[in-house]
């Protein structure tokens, strides 16, 4: 186990914070803590590398308890709020970060560390911006060389906290094929967000924090193909197929007929469990003479779910949402 957290609390003075989070991460899983501003996902954080003291609760980081200075050693961190020196070119950055990780200046010097210097610029897209000064980076080059400070000394964990905020649209799809080829690599990484394609693009597991509590944690394969919806676009349909169709619908489904295009054609919005199901659909409305021209999922199921584990609604510490979270 990478991380395990057991009711990890902090509570500020205006009684807001993180409340009783246990989390677990493993080896070689891209886990996304999910959440909207305010949620409590960067006290979390804080708290697992030692920057700040939980109120209640522990938890073991790298196999050592989370403050104790040992948890961090193998630790690659890159924080919400960063400013770099401007005045240093990028490799001066990433040396400067290789003796603040206890490397001596001599090492930091090495041409090994000059090797791994130019492996971290070139992983992170950086690789021929090495010899200029940061204040002639981008906001996307600057992010993306926070990351290479958080790669530099290899670690076993990477922690980054919102690596794509402040990034316009072309940043956000750098950091993101970025964090692929991270996950591509077997790393793992425990990444704070609230940016939901990030997430669907990356992840493997996903918690989400709301008002400083857990409130679901599970599989994004869970979250996106269980109940999922489909629209299909059928030919010679009648409104009245819609009663013998639903008939044998098996457990799990719903069917909702839109109105009938002129040309006889509709859409379907089919509530399914899995695949199987729809596959099942298909040869029902074959039976019915049915014509089927597209199938398509219906997209924004990570979003949605993201909206309804927001609102005030949402039950507290309820991890059993439609796609069978737990909590
Ligand atoms: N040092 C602090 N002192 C007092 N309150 C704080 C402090 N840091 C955070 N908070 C409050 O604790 C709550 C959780 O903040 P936190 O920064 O952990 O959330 P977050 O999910 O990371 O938010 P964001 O996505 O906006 O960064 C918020 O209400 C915030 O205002």
């Amino acid at each position: 186990m990478m991380l395990q957290t057991r009711g990890l609390t902090k509570t500020y003075a205006s009684g807001t914070g993180c409340m009783d989070i246990s989390l677990e991460i493993k080896e070689g899983q891209v886990f996304g803590l999910l959440g909207p501003n305010g949620a409590g996902k960067s006290t979390f954080v804080k708290m697992v590398i030692g920057l700040l003291t939980p109120d209640a609760g522990n938890g073991m980081l790298l196999g050592k308890p989370i403050g104790h200075p040992d948890s961090r050693r193998k630790l690659g961190y890159l924080p919400e709020l960063f400013r770099f020196q401007e005045w240093l070119t990028g490799e001066e950055v990433l040396r400067y970060h290789a003796g603040l990780s206890g490397l001596k200046l001599s090492e930091t010097r090495s041409s090994r560390m000059a090797s791994r210097i130019k492996e971290v610029l070139r992983v992170t897209g950086l690789n021929d911006r090495g010899a200029d000064r940061v204040r002639n980076y981008s906001k996307g080059m600057q992010q993306r060389l926070g990351i290479a400070c958080a790669l530099l000394m290899d670690p076993e964990l990477i922690i980054l906290d919102e690596p794509s905020s402040a990034l316009d649209p072309v940043g956000r799809y750098e950091v993101r094929q970025l964090l692929e080829r991270l996950r591509d690599e077997g790393k793992t990484v425990f990444l704070n967000t609230h940016l939901l394609e990030d997430v669907e693009a990356v992840c493997d597991e996903v918690a989400f924090l709301h008002l400083g509590k857990l409130r679901a944690v599970g599989s994004m394969r869970e979250l996106l193909h269980a109940g999922t919806s489909w629209d299909i676009t059928v030919g010679g349909w009648q409104p009245e197929l819609a009663e013998s169709v639903g008939r044998s619908l098996l457990p799990g489904m719903s069917l909702a007929a839109g109105i009938q295009e002129p040309d006889g054609s509709a859409v379907l919005r089919i509530t399914a469990q899995n695949r199987e199901q729809i596959g099942y659909l298909n040869r029902l409305l074959m039976e019915e003479g049915i014509t089927l021209y597209e199938v398509k999922p219906v997209q924004g199921r990570l979003e949605e779910w993201f909206l309804s584990m927001s609102s005030a609604a949402a039950p507290s510490g309820a991890g059993s949402v439609e796609g069978g979270l737990r909590a």
